[in-house]
């Protein structure tokens, strides 16, 4: 099978953890005999130094055809001071918008191997198996106006939250229809007691929910699931919510797992042209020192797999190795909680490879006898 990856390493470890994953994918062409092809492109402060923008038009076109993108991160100290329009996030949110991502599914899994590592107790995080589905075109980071003002002769600023029924209904819609294949439980996280996109959500939540029967549906205070999240985080099933609502209860549920470098993320469209992500930033305090996890975007590259191109055995494949090298007592800094001893970055690429490389080598191994 030919496909075409579009892949755009962004700033800081972006850089890093992208080439993780496209070793980690070209193994798994080898092996299963897939032609992916990797085109690079720019996005973020790299974007800004070279063209003067976050997303070049080259960025956008290279994305449209191509049948995948894969993103690292982007921004940095460097670019911190920039004006609104030429910040690295701008190239970020840019993109989504362009090929219209509008739902961000960030699964949270954990890992028996890191039980010890994670804040909350081993018990607590047992059964966890949650998938946060949040909005990502519309909400607080992108409506208008968002500007600096002066208000009654003082300095002020204004950010607008706003949501059209259509953009509601489709990420509900896309919540329900992933309960309906996993445990049947949707979450929706707002804050109608205040807000009134929230209270609009909410009705719109209540009138989708009849068409899915099969599915139970709840709805919670954001401040609420925040604290539900660390007391009992096996409670959920789906949560969905608002764009800036799921940016930060996806960092806090990182750390269900251990380590913000763990968590995935999948970014869709209904045009069939999705992204792929980890949930993590350019981290610039570890940037260039080999030190991020790269399991966040080699799990990205699992989704892609899964998502964009049904390779269900391939996406496993990679799940399975990467649960490998974490039973097997090896991981990376952030997984130590800076005590004891960890691998890098390209260490851990290794290791996963060399997982598949032998699972590989096993099928070879049992072919050649039937
Ligand atoms: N999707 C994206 O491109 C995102 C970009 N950002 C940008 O990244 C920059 C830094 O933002 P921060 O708030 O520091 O968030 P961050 O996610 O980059 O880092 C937060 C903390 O987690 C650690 N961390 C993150 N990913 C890690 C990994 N894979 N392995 C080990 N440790 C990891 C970092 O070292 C840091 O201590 C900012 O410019 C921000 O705007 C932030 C979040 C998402
Ligand atoms: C530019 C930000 C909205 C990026 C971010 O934190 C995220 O998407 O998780
Ligand atoms: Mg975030």
């Amino acid at each position: 099978m030919k496909k075409k990856i579009a892949v755009l390493p962004g700033d800081g470890i972006g850089k890093e953890v992208a080439n993780g994953a496209i070793e980690v994918l070209k193994a798994i062409g080898q092996y299963y005999k897939h032609d992916f092809e990797f085109e690079f492109g720019l996005i973020g402060g790299e974007a800004i130094d070279k063209c003067g923008t976050p997303l070049p038009e080259e960025t956008i076109e290279l994305c449209r055809s191509s049948d995948a993108v894969l993103l690292g991160a982007v921004g940095g100290p460097k670019w911190d001071k920039n004006l609104p329009e030429l910040r690295p996030e701008k190239g970020l949110l840019g993109i989504r918008k362009e090929l219209d991502l509008f739902a961000n599914i960030r699964p949270v899994q954990t890992y028996k191997a890191l039980q010890e590592i994670s804040p909350l107790k081993g018990e607590k995080i047992e059964d966890v198996d949650l998938v946060i589905v949040r909005e990502l075109t519309s909400g607080l980071y992108f409506g208008k106006p968002s500007e600096r003002i002066v208000s009654d002769g003082e300095e002020a600023a204004v950010d607008t939250l706003f949501y059209k029924r259509k953009e509601i209904e489709r990420i509900l819609e896309t919540a329900f229809q992933m309960a309906q294949k996993r445990r049947g439980k949707v979450t929706s996280v707002d804050k109608a007691n205040v807000l009134t996109t929230s209270k609009l959500w909410r009705e719109i939540a209540e009138e989708l929910a009849s068409k899915y029967p099969d599915v139970t549906l709840e709805h919670m205070l954001v401040d609420n699931a925040a604290m539900q999240l660390i007391r009992m985080p096996s409670q959920f099933d789906v949560i969905v919510t608002e764009n800036m609502f799921g940016d930060i209860l996806s960092d806090e549920a990182s750390m269900i797992t251990g380590s913000l470098g763990m968590l995935p993320s999948a970014s869709l469209s209904n045009s069939g042209l999705h992204l792929y992500e980890p949930v993590h930033g350019s981290a610039p305090d570890i940037a260039g020192q080999n030190l991020a996890n790269p399991v966040g975007m080699i799990l990205s590259g699992a989704l892609m797999l899964r998502y964009s191109f049904d390779l269900h055995e391939e996406a496993r494949a990679i799940e399975k190795a990467v649960k490998h090298v974490l039973d097997s007592g090896k991981c990376t800094r952030d997984l130590t909680n800076n005590e004891g001893a960890f691998i890098h970055t390209t260490e851990m690429v290794e290791e996963i490879k060399e997982v598949l490389a032998n699972d590989y080598a096993l099928l070879n191994i049992i072919d050649s006898y039937e």
